[in-house]
């Protein structure tokens, strides 16, 4: 008898949380689960297909689509408007939102593959997701998806990795499920996942080092430099996929930052596909996510689908240490 306990199965035991919900959040993360499993077959067997390299094409954001990006943002499309419980998709793809269906109750934004730049080489991608509920009864519009990542339902991520995890919230706590290939389910195996308070990991594009604010490279300094009476100096961890960098900062405890920098003076991760999602998991997972001024990620104004700001996320205690040398260094 299979030991574990399914994601539907955790789905249907938790919807007692939801005293609005009628079964369409569930069907919702079913939903999510469906196409991560598809995604999931092909990332596995993707240097054996031909679905690698550039399809050639640039997305909103002016980057070079993967072929798999398209993929990927086709299936999520196709399970969502099939499963009938989204009203409307903002994928970070598409330029305009997708209208799915009209009498739907709920929103999802979707980073479908995050990482591209790690596809072609074999290391881990991901999917970011977030839900929001439209507060109203007429038909959901673009206003629906900008709403502030403090009204998010649920969030959450597919990690394609050494294994391939779900790990949600849905305000109440942080799950993780481990897809069990021989079953083609996802099980829990992260239940209640909890960040440490702190940790001995700092995750940053170093390469951009000239082009961060002085804050930033203090920071750097600070976790470089050898304290006994610390873990300093720190591990230095980058994937560049940040769905990766997160995960595994979730776990072991460590902070991942996207500062601005002089090509992306604004940031350049995406406010409503990437920052948002992650940050409702961290502060749920008991850890912090602030612009690095102590500003809440989930608290910022959202103004346009394609908003990117800086991000400071991971352990709280590394979180407030480093917005401590960004605050100091505007005086
Ligand atoms: O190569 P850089 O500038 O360090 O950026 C890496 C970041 O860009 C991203 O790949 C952007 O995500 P997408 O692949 O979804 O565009 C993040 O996953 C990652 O943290
Ligand atoms: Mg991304
Ligand atoms: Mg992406």
């Amino acid at each position: 008898m299979n030991q574990f306990q399914t994601l539907g199965q955790f789905i249907i035991e938790k919807q007692a949380d939801f005293p609005y919900a009628k079964g369409e959040l569930s069907r919702l993360l079913r939903d999510i689960g469906i196409a991560a499993k598809i995604v999931n077959r092909e990332v596995n067997k993707a240097g054996l297909m031909d679905i690698l390299g550039s399809a050639g094409s640039e997305n909103i954001q002016g980057e070079s689509q993967q072929k798999l990006d398209i993929f990927a943002n086709e299936q999520f499309i196709s399970a969502l408007r099939s499963g009938g419980e989204c009203a409307i998709l903002a994928s970070e793809e598409n330029e305009e939102v997708i209208h799915l269906s009209k009498h739907a109750k709920y929103i999802v934004a979707i980073d479908p593959l995050d990482g591209s730049s790690n596809i072609d080489v074999n290391v881990p991608v991901g999917t970011i997701f977030s839900i929001y509920r439209k507060s109203h009864d007429g038909p959901a519009t673009i206003a629906d998806v900008l709403q502030q990542g403090t009204f998010q339902v649920a969030a959450g991520y597919i990690i394609y990795g050494s294994s391939t995890m779900l790990v949600y919230t849905t305000g109440c706590g942080v799950n993780g499920f481990t897809l069990d290939p021989s079953i083609g389910e996802f099980c829990l195996s992260h239940p209640n996942l909890k960040t440490p308070p702190t940790g001995t990991m700092y995750s940053i594009n170093e390469g951009n080092y000239v082009h961060f604010p002085l804050g930033v490279k203090k920071y750097i300094k600070y976790c470089q430099v050898e304290d006994p009476g610390s873990h300093r100096p720190y591990t230095s961890r980058y994937i560049g996929s940040m769905v990766a960098d997160l995960h595994r900062n979730l776990i072991k405890g460590g902070i991942f930052i996207y500062p601005s920098t002089a090509s992306a003076p604004k940031g350049k991760l995406r406010l409503v596909y990437e920052c948002n999602p992650l940050a409702f998991v961290t502060e749920q997972a008991g850890g912090r996510a602030t612009d690095g001024l102590g500003r809440r990620i989930l608290e910022l104004p959202v103004m346009e689908l394609h908003q990117r700001p800086p991000i400071f996320i991971g352990a709280t205690e590394m979180v407030q240490q480093a917005e401590v040398f960004m605050i100091a260094s505007l005086n």
